[in-house]
């Protein structure tokens, strides 16, 4: 910042390079992409809710989560994604169908 508290680092207003600009019209599309992904995932999950609820069978299935963890890690290993990350944002996932699942079963 200058004593004006003009920006003098990085681009301002309209002079965003042309490079810079094309990779973040990339990003927001995947970023729309990611969200319609995960709306359909969650459709899929809440009924899979229902009809555990329905079942009488526990919200969390560990056994399953298990292979998908393995399965999800070796996609991203092969795609250059790091696993970690893969395993960590599964089970961001995972956590919150979870309580979802939860919540049905409740009636909620
Ligand atoms: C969706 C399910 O319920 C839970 C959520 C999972 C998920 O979000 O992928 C996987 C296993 C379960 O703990 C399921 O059992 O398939």
């Amino acid at each position: 910042m200058t004593e004006t508290g003009t920006a003098t680092a990085g681009a301002t207003a309209g002079e965003v390079p042309p490079e810079l600009a094309a990779l973040r019209s990339s990003i927001d599309n995947i970023d729309a992409a990611l969200v319609h992904l995960l709306a359909e995932r969650f459709k899929c999950t809440q009924r899979v809710g229902v009809l555990k609820a329905e079942q009488q069978l526990p919200a969390a299935d560990p056994a399953r989560e298990e292979r998908q963890i393995t399965r999800l890690r070796s996609l991203a290993t092969s795609a250059g994604l790091d696993p970690v990350f893969a395993e960590k944002f599964l089970n961001f996932v995972i956590a919150e169908v979870i309580h979802h699942h939860q919540r049905i079963a409740e009636g909620g």
